[in-house]
């Protein structure tokens, strides 16, 4: 299996060439490679974020720098890779999943900062490959290179040769209570995808009623256990409507 990872900070990768899981790079059961993304950057400050639209806190990450990332990334090798993005606000990871991944030849893992990457880069990636935002938890990392660790490690250890008793793999076992929706940043259009309207209204209510609903949406289609936990005072007339 080969995977990659892009990030700002290599050097968070660099326990993935330890213990077990650098014997089995050692022995040539995975390979791994670790990209800086601001080598695709093009400015002297090799700029990767910029304010949301929308306003609100932090940056988000541009999508012309991740998308000459990932193109250049995914064409090193022939076979389509699998692209994961870690974020707390994805589908929660686990044993099957793991289970699942290891059957693939490529997994590349996308790792965010800031606020997050631009939403375009995820749908624009999904037009050409598999693509999974996956959560380990329901907390909040400062970014995904430590998510992106737990996860090659649950999916390295059980491939073949990996770990030193096969059986043991055999063997082994989230402020309003939602999942954020979508976020996005300059330009307005990229790659024929637009930031939503109402980002760009400057009506604050709409845009925070815009980000309750996507995010409503968001938890009901990934999460639908985590509405079930909601007090009913949380959800109003109109959310119910959704
Ligand atoms: N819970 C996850 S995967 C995460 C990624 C970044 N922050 O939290």
């Amino acid at each position: 299996m080969r995977i990659d990872v892009l990030t700002i900070f290599p050097d968070y990768l660099a326990p993935v060439r330890e213990a077990l899981l650098g014997k089995a790079i050692e022995r040539g059961r995975i390979s791994v490679g670790v990209h800086d993304l601001r080598d695709w950057t093009h400015d002297v400050h090799r700029s990767v974020d910029d304010s949301p639209y929308g306003g609100g806190p932090g940056m988000v990450m541009k999508p012309d720098v991740w998308g000459e990332a990932l193109d250049s990334v995914a064409a090193e090798a022939a076979e389509t890779p699998r692209l994961v993005v870690p974020t707390p606000a994805g589908v929660p990871f686990d044993q099957r999943t793991a289970r699942r991944w290891a059957r693939e030849e490529r997994l590349i893992f996308a790792c965010g900062r800031y606020e997050g990457i631009d939403q375009r880069v995820i749908d624009d990636a999904a037009r050409r490959m598999p693509v999974e935002e996956v959560s380990i938890g329901d907390y909040v990392l400062v970014g995904g290179e430590v998510a992106a660790l737990t996860m090659i490690e649950a999916v390295a250890r059980l491939l073949p040769g990996v770990l030193g008793n096969p059986a043991s793999a055999e063997q082994d076992s989230f402020s309003d209570g939602l999942l954020e929706g979508p976020s996005y940043t300059r330009p307005e259009t990229w790659r024929g995808l637009s930031v939503p309207d109402v980002l760009r209204s400057g009506d604050h209510a709409a845009v925070r009623r815009w980000r309750r609903e996507q995010g409503l949406e968001r938890t009901l289609r990934r999460r639908p256990e985590l509405l079930d936990t909601l007090p009913p005072e949380e959800l109003d007339e109109h959310d119910r409507a959704l």
